[in-house]
């Protein structure tokens, strides 16, 4: 028997993004129907940044037990249990699991519909023994791991993010295609755990950060010994006797790489072919929905979301997202993405954080770039924690504003909160001159790099006979 039922909200996928939706709706008493024909909490809980979180996190104490010689505490080689790691991994997802889950959110009063949806015309999703007829739809049905054209690759076995965390054993030597975040973060925390790495990118590595900050990562990942073939073609891969086998090429010529294991991490493509955007009028732009700044499809009463608005692929982004949505329909509010205000963090160690402008990107706006850095160099509890290299950049505008922070360095991903909090409330380095810094912190950099900033203004000579006059009073 068909149920027929008419919410005000329908939303297509319960990731991060179509959860926030469904929870801020249900929080305001709306009538709410989630569609999810998989596992709640989508890629971030189950395939994406908590699974590789958590690996990182066990990588970073293999790392710590090699560094700890430097600071006269010697322990040896670590000895790693990947069974036990495993196991680490997956308790931590199914710690986090039940503030996803179709009972939390049925408790919400949201009605949870474990199927998948599809759209039949502009007003109607059909998902199992239901039709939904609501007022207003979001598409958050998030992203899959792209599959490039790679001779040999569909014949070939292969890892994605959705079934690396599965693995049993830790891999001899991996194999990676793809040098963006998915690809370096898992390089840098399987080298840590012992396994040989290398890795194939056609490209730049990291080519969408600013390349004096990515270097300073990058330099990190190879000393650790991860093989990082950059501007690197490959032409086929196949099954070889102990593992896969690639045939390469760069500009000085063809080579075979072997590994034991191969893990694709070229980017994303979007996960929404099987909802029939068509029947719903919704347009499509090379695979892509076409969406306005208010994140609106062709279809006004469609709205999509997270990684399948096929823009800023984050979880928080995600939930930025929900937050414009929601604004939009519960309160007619209009509402635009702002994507200068969404910082994004590479959790590679040190790690990569920006917000905002990057040098280069103000140079294309206006021409030039006000950029202020600060070294880790000059910071002291860099210097006693052993922190390594690291740098703050910050891009500045008229009166001091600041449009952009990029730090590569230990802790960029906490620090990077605060500079986003400037740039969302267009505040100035008149603001981090000005405040109290506990010392010694790391977070400390921001304020040196903006009272340097400001140095050139005790030499200014007006300033100075100010200062001249002032003492004629005593
Ligand atoms: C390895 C990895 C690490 C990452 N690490 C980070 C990180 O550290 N920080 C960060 O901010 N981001 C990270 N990301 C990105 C982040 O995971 C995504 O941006 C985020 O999960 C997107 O959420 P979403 O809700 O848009 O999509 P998803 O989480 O993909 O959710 C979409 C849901 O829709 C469901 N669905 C699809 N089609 C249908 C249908 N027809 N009917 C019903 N349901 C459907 C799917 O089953 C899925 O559950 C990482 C990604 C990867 C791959
Ligand atoms: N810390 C985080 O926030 C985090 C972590 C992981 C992933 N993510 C999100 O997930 C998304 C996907 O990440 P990703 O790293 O898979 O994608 P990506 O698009 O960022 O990087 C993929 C890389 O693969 C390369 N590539 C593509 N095809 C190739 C080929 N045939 N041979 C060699 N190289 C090839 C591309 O040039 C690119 O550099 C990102 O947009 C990111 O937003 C975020």
């Amino acid at each position: 028997m068909v149920e027929t039922l008419t919410p005000d909200i329908c939303v297509i996928g319960g990731g991060a993004a179509g959860l926030s939706v469904a929870a801020g709706a249900a929080a305001f008493g709306v009538p709410v129907v989630l569609v999810e024909r998989s596992r709640m909490g989508g890629d971030c809980l189950n395939y994406g940044c908590v699974p590789s979180k958590a690996l990182i996190a066990a990588a970073k104490h293999a790392q710590a037990i090699r560094k700890a010689t430097e600071f006269g505490v010697s322990a040896g080689e670590p000895i790693i249990d990947y069974a036990r790691l495993r196991a680490r991994i997956h308790s931590v997802i199914e710690g986090i699991a039940p503030h996803d889950s179709v009972d939390r959110f049925t408790g919400l009063g949201v009605k949870v519909i474990e199927d998948a949806a599809r759209f039949l015309d502009e007003r109607t999703v059909a998902a199992g023994d239901h039709l939904i007829r609501a007022r207003r739809f979001v598409i958050a049905t998030g992203s899959s791991p792209a599959v490039p054209p790679i001779h040999g690759l569909a014949e070939t076995p292969f890892l994605t993010n959705e079934t690396l965390f599965e693995l049993k054993r830790l891999p001899e030597h991996l194999v990676i295609i793809g040098a963006g975040p998915v690809g370096l973060e898992m390089a840098q925390a399987y080298r840590r755990l012992g396994s040989r790495v290398t890795v194939i990118e056609s490209s730049a590595a990291l080519s969408r950060e600013d390349p004096e900050l990515a270097a300073i990562a990058l330099a990190e990942i190879r000393a650790e010994g991860t093989l990082l073939l950059e501007r690197t073609m490959i032409h086929s891969v196949e099954q070889a006797t102990r593992g896969i086998r690639l045939l390469c090429e760069t500009g000085k010529g063809r080579f075979h790489v072997e590994g034991s294991d191969l893990l694709l991490a070229a980017g994303r493509a979007p996960s929404h072919a099987s909802l029939d955007l068509d029947a719903a009028g919704i347009r499509q732009d090379a695979g892509r929905i076409k969406l306005g700044a208010d994140l609106r499809t062709s279809n006004r009463r469609v709205y999509a979301i997270g990684d399948a608005a096929g823009g800023l692929q984050f979880t928080h982004a995600a939930s930025y997202h929900a937050r414009l949505v929601l604004q939009q329909i519960l309160f007619r509010l209009p509402a635009h993405e702002a994507r200068d205000i969404v910082p994004r963090v590479t959790f590679m160690d040190p790690e990569l954080a920006q917000v905002g402008l990057t040098e280069q990107e103000a140079r294309e706006k206006s021409g030039s770039a006000d950029v202020v850095r600060w070294d880790f160099s000059g910071n002291d509890r860099a210097r006693t924690d052993g922190l390594g290299r690291g740098l703050i950049k910050i891009v500045v505008g008229r009166r001091g504003r600041i449009l952009g922070a990029g730090i590569a360095g230990a802790g960029a991903g906490e620090m990077i909160n605060l500079w986003a909090f400037a740039i969302t409330n267009r505040l100035t380095l008149k603001h981090f001159r000005g405040y109290v810094a506990p010392y010694p912190t790391v977070s400390e950099i921001g304020k040196q790099a903006s009272i340097s900033y400001y140095a050139p203004m005790a030499r200014n000579r007006l300033v100075r006979s100010v200062i001249r006059m002032l003492r004629c009073f005593g």
